[in-house]
């Protein structure tokens, strides 16, 4: 199965063109759709999802038009949007079961099963009985993914899923992602450049509405071997080198600067070649 993405357009009522033109073919595994906020992520998520329309384009999964054949891609689908509401007074079994028979899980024995075994996989098995207004944002996203998964799904979409969370839950729900299928297409949009460097095979980097870069990290690696300069400066200095260089990131080591800076050869020959990471593959495709 795979997800392929064409000529995708859309600009939303104030004119603001969130998506244009976007192509993208993307494979089972992980695929990492990293963007900074505001960069159309959501958009794409929600036209992907069946939520909303694109006004030009196509989308199919597999043999299956998203954009005409809503209902197929519903029923193989599993979505955990940005904001993930949940009922505060429910606790999780009870909801997980509640949408387990929307999913249309109707057998009584197999919707226990499926439920209890999701409940133990995201780790909530002990907090079963939790009204959710009391579960902490990692448990929230934890319970999220427990609904996405209901009835097996064969597409999989995360929106921005660790925004928030502590580095502890954040690892747990890294791990928890981690161990979906191979034969899921699970895509993870994210304006945190970790969580792609440590799941995802395959990614694109994403702004205002654009596709700037698809490939695996190893690619985006590649392409930037040599090309990374470092120097510190002082603080003064800062606005300087930003006139003149194109700094793409700047990191303050015990008060001064250290900045990066893409170019094809070193910028004045009183900076370091670095190793680029995937940091400085976002940055520099982010501010080119
Ligand atoms: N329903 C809407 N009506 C008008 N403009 C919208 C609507 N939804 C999103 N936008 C605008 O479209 C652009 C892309 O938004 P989108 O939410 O898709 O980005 P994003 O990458 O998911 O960012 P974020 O993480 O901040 O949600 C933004 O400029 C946003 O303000």
């Amino acid at each position: 199965m795979q997800l392929t993405i064409s000529n995708l357009n859309k600009t939303y009522s104030n004119g603001v063109h969130a998506l244009k033109d976007v192509n993208l073919t993307i494979n089972q595994g992980m695929f990492g759709l990293l963007g900074p906020n505001g960069a159309g992520k959501s958009s794409l998520m929600r036209t992907i999802a069946t939520l909303q329309e694109p006004d030009s384009g196509s989308i199919s999964l597999g043999n299956i038009n998203v954009l005409t054949q809503k209902e197929e891609v519903r029923k193989t689908l599993g979505y955990l949007p940005q904001e993930f509401g949940v009922y505060p007074k429910v606790d999780a079994i009870t909801l997980l079961n509640h949408l387990a028979v929307l999913k249309g899980i109707t057998n009584t024995t197999e919707r226990k099963s499926v439920v209890e075994a999701l409940l133990h996989k995201t780790n909530l098995w002990g907090a079963r009985k939790k009204n959710l207004g009391g579960y902490s944002g990692g448990m929230k996203q934890r319970f999220g993914i427990a609904q996405a998964l209901l009835a097996n799904p064969k597409l999989i979409i995360v929106d921005e899923p660790t925004a928030g969370l502590d580095p502890a839950e954040r690892n747990r729900f890294l791990n928890l992602l981690s161990e979906l299928g191979e034969n899921t297409v699970v895509i993870l949009s994210t304006h945190i450049v970790d969580d792609v460097k440590e799941l995802c095979s395959d990614m694109a980097v994403f702004n205002k509405g654009e596709v700037l870069f698809k490939g695996s990290p190893d690619e985006a690696l590649n392409a930037i071997v040599g090309k990374i300069w470092e120097k510190r400066i002082s603080k003064a200095e800062l606005s300087d080198y930003k006139n003149n260089f194109k700094v793409i990131s700047e990191k303050l080591i015990a008060g001064n600067p250290i900045i990066h800076v893409f170019a094809e050869s070193n910028p004045d020959g009183t900076f370091e070649p670095v190793e680029g990471d995937l940091e400085d593959v976002y940055f520099s495709k982010i501010f080119a």
